[in-house]
Order: C-alpha cells, then structure tokens, then sequence
C-alpha cells in the first residue's frame, strides 16, 4: 500500500510523510495537504465532475467515522477501490484525536463561518485551516460539490443514524441528496432553518455544497465500533467514490423521518440547569409543560411543542452555545 493510505496513522502520531504526492498503479494521485488533510484526484480520463469532501475528527473522541474514512483511503491507496471522484479527506482535530478528546478548549465546530476569527489558540486556527482547504477545493466552477461531515453523539438515541442538513437564505433542500441519505440507512433528518457556524454550514452556505453533518451512533473509543452498523453508509461512499453509484429512482423518502428545529436552547450563564438524566436519550419525547432547563434572571424553557423531542442536551457547553436542541416532526 502507499504510504499515503496511512493518513491516520500519520495524524495519531503526529508525523508529516516524507513524500508527500503518490500515485497509484493505475494514476489514481494521492496528496497529502497538510496534517490530516488528503487530496485524491482521479487518474485521467474517470474524473466524472463529483468533488466530494469526506470529514471526521471533528470531534476528536468520535472514532467510528475516523475508522470508516481510514478504511476508504487504504482502499484507494491498495488500488482496490478506483476513484471517479475528486475526493478531499479531512481529519478535522488531530490533536484532540490523540487524546481521545472532544476538542481541547474550543470547540472546533463552534467555529466556522467566521467564528474562529473571534477567538484565538489551536482550535480556531484549525478551523481557518479547514476553511481554507475546503475552500480551494470547492474553487472548480461547473462541478458538484458534496459534503458529508461525519459525527457521533454523546449519548444514545432513539433513532441512531440521523443528518443535520444546513440552511442558507434562497436554497431550497434538495429531495434527491435526501434520498440518497436514505439509501444510506440514515432514519431521520433536522432539516436547519438557520444559518449554522458548525463545518457542514460552512461548506453549505459559503462554498455552495450540498452538506449534511451525519450522526452515527453513540461515541466510542478507537477499536470499540463493532456495534454501530455502518455498511450502508459505507456501501453509498464507496459507490461516490468509484462513480458506479446507481441512478436515483423517484420518492425514494420512504420511512425517512424528518424534523425541523423547534426552538435552541442556548446555556447563557454558569446558572444554567438542564433537568434531564444524563441517560436520557436523543430523540426522547418530552411531555407538554416539562420544565426542561432553567437559567439566570428566571429564564424557564418548559416544552410547549407538540411532538417535541430533544436532541444533544448538554449543560457543559460553554456560556453562550447550544444546550440542547428541541425538534418537531415537519415534512418537506
Ligand atoms: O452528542 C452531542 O451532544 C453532540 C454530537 C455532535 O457533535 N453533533 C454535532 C452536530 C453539528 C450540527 O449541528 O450540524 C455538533 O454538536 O457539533
Ligand atoms: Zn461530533
């Protein structure tokens, strides 16, 4: 295998490879950007015109997508798996990946869309990296761009492969990438009905890609994912990768449960109680009138929605970011 098919491997233990451009035997050209960053272009003639960027690491301590990516690059790398797409992979955290972090002290995904200009020390400038490395690999006009940032959640879920799908002023979401998502094995979306700072807005509402975050079951230690199923997911990025995926047939949303953000419920002050178990899962109904956080200055969130249900409750974000967000089943 190439040296370069050792992305991650490279990014734990903190090493730049010493050639940093490989190719395959068939052309297939692999370039190691920068850490954790690795450019794939096709060999000539099977570039089919998808640019397509493949996130994990995010979040340091969410290992099963970072195992699902490694997995793709060896492929690529073995020449057993032969591109037709540009692909861009994208270790988001290394050093929080070292760790078995979330972040260190910001969290990277609180960053985009300008925020890590506001801030200062590793993470936001990480995040400026991933910004501009996205950036120059979207640049090519008349292309489709697609953008699967892939995550695992805190806790458990009711439904326990979901996608968050971002929103921009003037985009309508597209009824085929949810399809696709379904195919996919996903069980639900959020679809966004503001605009984000987290990666997949990002890519979605300032570079013009198709985005989604994907959640993928609880977050484990490397070497402990054997109990989240991914090989519908993985089916779908391979058949992305090599272009052999099939043509999308109509509908194609059957079972796909969708869900828009009812209300966010931002922590404001150290004051901030969540009342809900820390065993309490995502996608968990709450009941109408449900004291469901409180807050300085007699702020109350008590659940008014019908059909509410929590995602990612967390009273240890930082003062000024999301607790817990309450969705609300919608259709498109
Ligand atoms: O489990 C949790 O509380 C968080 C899991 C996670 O990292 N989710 C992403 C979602 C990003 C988005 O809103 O698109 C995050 O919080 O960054
Ligand atoms: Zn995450």
């Amino acid at each position: 295998m190439l040296a370069l098919g050792k992305l991650l491997d490279l990014t734990l233990v903190g090493r730049e490879p010493t050639e940093k451009i490989q190719l395959t035997a068939d052309g297939t050209r692999l370039h190691w950007l920068a850490e954790g960053a690795l450019e794939v272009t096709p060999a000539s003639g099977r570039d089919n015109g998808l640019d397509l960027l493949l996130s994990a690491g995010i979040h340091g301590n969410e290992t099963a997508p970072i195992e699902l990516l490694d997995r793709l690059v060896q492929r690529i790398a073995r020449g057993e798996l032969k591109p037709a797409a540009r692909l861009l992979f994208l270790l988001g955290n290394p050093e929080a990946m070292r760790r078995g972090e979330r972040y260190l002290e910001q969290d990277i995904n609180r960053l985009f869309c300008g925020r890590h200009e506001d801030g200062s020390g590793s993470e936001a400038l990480r995040a400026a990296e991933l910004e501009r490395l996205a950036a120059a690999f979207f640049a090519r006009d008349g292309r489709q761009r697609l953008h699967y940032d892939l995550h695992t959640a805190i806790r458990g879920s009711k439904i326990e492969q979901f996608a968050l799908y971002p929103w921009s002023e003037g985009r309508e979401h597209s009824r085929a990438e949810l399809a696709r998502l379904r195919r996919a094995g996903i069980d639900a979306v959020l679809l966004q009905s503001k605009t984000g700072i987290t990666f997949s807005s990002y890519t979605y509402s300032r570079l013009g890609a198709e985005a989604f975050t994907l959640e993928l079951g609880k977050a484990r230690p490397f070497g402990q994912n054997q109990v989240v199923n991914l090989g519908r997911l993985e089916a779908l990025l391979q058949v992305l990768v090599d272009g052999t995926e099939a043509p999308a047939g109509e509908g194609g949303l059957d079972g796909l449960q969708l869900f828009a953000v009812s209300r966010e419920v931002i922590k404001h002050s150290d004051h901030f109680r969540l009342h809900l178990d820390d065993a309490v899962d995502n996608f968990t109904e709450l009941d109408h009138g449900y004291l469901l956080a409180e807050d300085i200055g007699g702020t109350r969130w008590i659940v008014e929605e019908k059909g509410a249900r929590i995602i990612f409750p967390n009273p240890r974000v930082r003062n000024g970011l999301r607790a817990g967000i309450l969705v609300v089943p919608t259709k498109l």
